[in-house]
């Protein structure tokens, strides 16, 4: 990860807002629209945190645009929908902005593969391949049931003279995977090395939920990524590429944005590189204050609250 010297949001340094009325209607009326992150702020897992849909409620009584833009690609912009729903949240699938999304639509309208060679070799779950599936991207690996098994010996011929290779593979595409197999990192390695393009949904190392942190898909693609010796481009958050497509999708004005994240190195660095008129850390996941309060601290948000509620007052 590139090294980027004090990214501060704010010269004052973050206001802390749990408590304080009116810092928060002052911080909250400075913005018409709000980007939020999901895992840590909204949720831990199944576990919603307190008083998330009436603050939902709230920012929509004030008008206010809202945009829920995920790095967890396990799940489409419908299962995210369908995951509002049933947690009593108001919002609607097409204010999600995932990084699968993000992946499939930089696959689709930015590098525009060719037919045949246009397949994309998926280590991930099924909300990579319905985001692939809705910008019409062909795919194959990923929760393909046959290479959820134990590496043969005759496994390793057929991957090395190509028999278990599919000719229309132009891209490996990395998101967090719940069921990697060697097979499936020996079938990823292989197109690679014969030139495919790699690319990462993101790769946060960790993944908050039921309030504690499991391995992210910056962790699954690790065996890749260290047997390869190349870095894959990554499209979820902090990558400004999925800002520019954000910004394109819902036409907003950056200064009146405001990014909502639990995350230094994704959520709040989203939002400073992106220009965004401000940001706030929630610390109900993955970062700690103690990270952004520290002397020089490389990515301090303008503000923050314990806990997502707290916007309530
Ligand atoms: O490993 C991962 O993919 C991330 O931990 C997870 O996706 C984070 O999701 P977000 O906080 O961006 O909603
Ligand atoms: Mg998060």
């Amino acid at each position: 990860m590139q090294a980027v010297k004090n990214m501060v949001s704010s010269a004052s340094g973050p206001q802390y807002l749990t408590g304080n009325k009116p810092g928060l209607d002052a911080f909250i009326d400075q913005f018409d629209v709000f980007l939020f992150d999901c895992d840590g702020v909204l949720w831990s897992g199944d576990h919603l945190f307190p008083r998330i849909p009436e603050t939902i409620r709230m920012l929509r009584e004030k008008k206010k645009q809202l945009v829920f833009v995920t790095n967890n690609s396990t799940k489409s912009r419908s299962d995210y929908k369908k995951k509002f729903d049933s947690m009593g949240i108001e919002a609607y699938e097409d204010e999600v902005f995932g990084s699968s999304y993000s992946a499939a639509i930089y696959i689709s309208r930015i590098m525009k593969l060719q037919a045949p060679k246009n397949k994309v070799f998926v280590l991930g779950e099924s909300g990579v391949e319905q985001e692939l599936d809705s910008e019409k991207v062909p795919h194959c690996g990923g929760t393909d049931p046959q290479l959820r098994r134990e590496m043969m010996p005759e496994d390793f011929k057929n991957v090395a003279n190509g028999s278990l290779l599919d000719d229309d593979v132009a891209v490996v595409l990395t998101g967090l995977d719940y069921h990697p197999s060697y097979l499936k990192y020996a079938l990823a390695m292989a197109y690679v090395r014969r030139g495919a393009k790699f690319l990462a949904t993101n790769v946060d190392s960790t993944l908050p939920s039921a309030g504690s942190l499991f391995p992210g898909a910056g962790s699954t693609s690790a065996p890749l990524i260290t047997a390869t010796g190349q870095e894959p481009l990554a499209l979820g958050k902090p990558s400004q590429a999925m800002m520019d497509a954000i910004e394109g999708k819902f036409q907003f004005d950056r200064k009146k944005a405001c990014m909502i994240g639990d995350r230094l190195n994704t959520d709040i660095e989203f939002g400073i590189k992106g220009g965004l008129g401000g940001t706030l850390c929630v610390l109900t996941g993955v970062s700690k204050k103690e990270e952004f309060l520290a002397a020089g601290a490389e990515v301090v948000p303008s503000a923050y609250v314990d806990q997502l509620g707290d916007l309530l007052g």
